[in-house]
């Protein structure tokens, strides 16, 4: 199977998810590309067709995905329709399926300010005929120097929060990652 993982990290959290689905899908012996989005990735940087399986993640920022990720999102939302490949109904498509994912710190409403990302994130996949088969949440703590956000490491409805995403968390993608493989 051909896999594609894309992900957008700005401070390093949803990277080690990233890195660590990366290695899982090449231990299970699949074919991996990962794409490390930035502010001058472009909409042909990618293809998703070209893939059997995806993976996108990114952390959430103010309730939704970073704007770099939500602008290159739209970038291909166009690039798809004009080619043609959203058509109306979208018609699902045989052996595409998808995971989106968060990383994030839920200080305030807990899982509730992150449900709106792996949804976004899925979007553009259900629309092209993708199945996404799931979405997951990662907590991620605050990596700042700024006591107003790293007091919610601490204080915030997930709890303790510091050190996240950690080896418990890690070992807990391996094992989703090898079991999604086989839907
Ligand atoms: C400016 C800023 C805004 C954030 N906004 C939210 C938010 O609205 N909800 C949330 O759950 N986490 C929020 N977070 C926490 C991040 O989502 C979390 O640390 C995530 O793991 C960061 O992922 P990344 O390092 O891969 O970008 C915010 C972090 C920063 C620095």
């Amino acid at each position: 199977m051909k896999v594609l993982n894309v992900f957008f990290s700005v401070t390093g959290n949803t990277k080690k998810i990233a890195l660590q689905i990366e290695k899982t899908i090449r231990a299970q012996g699949h074919e991996v590309d990962t794409i490390e989005v930035n502010k001058n990735t472009d909409k042909d940087d990618l293809d998703f067709l070209d893939y059997d399986f995806v993976f996108v993640g990114t952390g959430v920022y103010i309730w939704l995905p970073p704007q770099e990720m939500i602008n290159l999102w739209k970038n291909l939302q166009k690039k798809y329709v004009k080619s043609g490949d959203i058509k109306s109904y979208a018609p699902r498509r045989v052996n595409k399926k998808a995971v989106t994912y968060c990383t994030f710190a839920g200080p305030h409403t807990g899982i509730n300010e992150a449900t709106a990302v792996p949804e976004f994130l899925g979007q553009i996949l259900d629309h092209l005929g993708f199945e996404v088969v799931t979405e997951w949440f990662f907590e991620g703590q605050f990596n700042s120097n700024d006591s107003f956000y790293t007091q919610f490491n601490t204080k915030g409805r997930m709890g303790d929060i510091t050190g996240r995403p950690n080896e418990d968390d890690l070992r807990r993608v391996d094992s989703m990652v090898s079991g999604i493989l086989n839907v």
